[in-house]
C-alpha cells in the first residue's frame, strides 16, 4: 500500500535524526579528538529541523556556534540489523544538512563527562536542504560537500574521506536503533568548522546537485 505521507518531506514526519561524529579524520584531528574505531553516535530531536527561509538561532547560552556541513541520508524503508550488503535498498535519498553545534557547551560537556544534548539538539540545530532523490547521487561515498560563510569558503570536503561508509553506518546504527521510514542520518563533517555570528549568511552545497542558504539570528 502506498504511504499516506511523502518521504520527500521527511522533515515534517517527526522522525528521529541520528548523527555520526568524528567520521572524518581531518575533523577529528582539528578538534584534537582521537580517530574512532567505532562510529560515535548522538541524536537530535525532530524539533531541530529548520528549512530555508527561517533563520538558524544561536542558543541563548552559547557564545560559540559552529557550522558542520554533512551529507544526510534519508531512510525510505525501515529495518533492524540491516545487512551491509542490502543497506542501500533502505535509502530513499539524501539531503544536505548542517549539524549546528554550540562548541563552547560541547567542550564543557566533554570535560565534565556529560551528554552533548545542549550542544547539539537545540531548536534549529539541523538546517536541511530539499530532498535529493537517490538517483542524483549514484555514489554517496564520493561527492563534494562545501560550505561558505559570507561568501568565504570554510569547508570543502569529499565523502570519500569518511571513515565509515553509508552502508556500514546504516547496518551499524540499525543493530542498535531500529531505522524507520523518514529517519535522517547525518554522516559527519569534514574539517573547517568555525564560528558563526548573528547576521552571517551560510551557503552550502552538495557539488552542484543542491545548495541552500541560511541566515543566523540571535534567539
Ligand atoms: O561535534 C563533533 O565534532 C562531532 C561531529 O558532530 C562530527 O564530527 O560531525
Ligand atoms: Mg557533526
Amino acid at each position: 500500500m502506498a504511504s499516506a505521507r511523502n518521504v520527500t518531506r521527511f522533515w515534517e514526519w517527526g522522525r528521529k535524526i541520528i548523527c555520526v561524529g568524528r567520521n572524518y579524520a581531518d575533523h577529528a584531528k582539528e578538534l584534537k579528538n582521537a580517530v574512532p574505531t567505532e562510529p560515535v553516535l548522538f541524536l537530535k530531536p525532530p524539533s531541530a529541523y529548520v528549512k530555508e527561509g527561517s533563520p538558524i538561532l544561536v542558543p541563548m547560552y552559547s557564545n560559540n556556534l559552529h557550522h558542520e556541513v554533512e551529507l544526510g541520508v534519508v531512510i525510505g524503508k525501515g529495518g533492524t540489523a540491516i545487512p551491509r550488503a542490502s543497506a542501500m535498498d533502505h535509502v530513499a535519498g539524501y539531503a544536505l544538512c548542517l549539524d549546528m553545534t554550540a562548541r563552547d557547551i560541547q567542550e564543557e560537556c566533554k570535560s565534565k563527562g556529560l551528554p552533548w544534548t545542549l550542544a547539539k539538539a537545540f531548536n534549529t540545530s539541523c538546517p536541511v536542504s530539499e530532498f535529493v532523490p537517490k538517483e542524483k547521487i549514484p555514489d554517496p561515498g564520493n561527492v563534494r560537500i562545501w560550505l561558505k560563510v559570507n561568501d568565504q569558503l570554510r569547508q570543502d570536503g569529499n565523502t570519500s574521506q569518511m571513515i565509515f561508509s553509508v552502508p556500514y553506518l546504516i547496518s551499524y546504527i540499525s543493530e542498535i536503533i531500529t531505522l524507520e521510514e523518514g529517519d535522517l542520518i547525518l554522516t559527519g563533517t569534514p574539517k573547517g568548522v568555525s564560528s558563526v555570528q548573528e547576521y552571517d549568511e551560510l551557503e552550502a552545497g552538495i557539488e552542484d546537485i543542491v545548495s541552500m542558504t541560511f541566515k543566523v539570528d540571535r534567539q
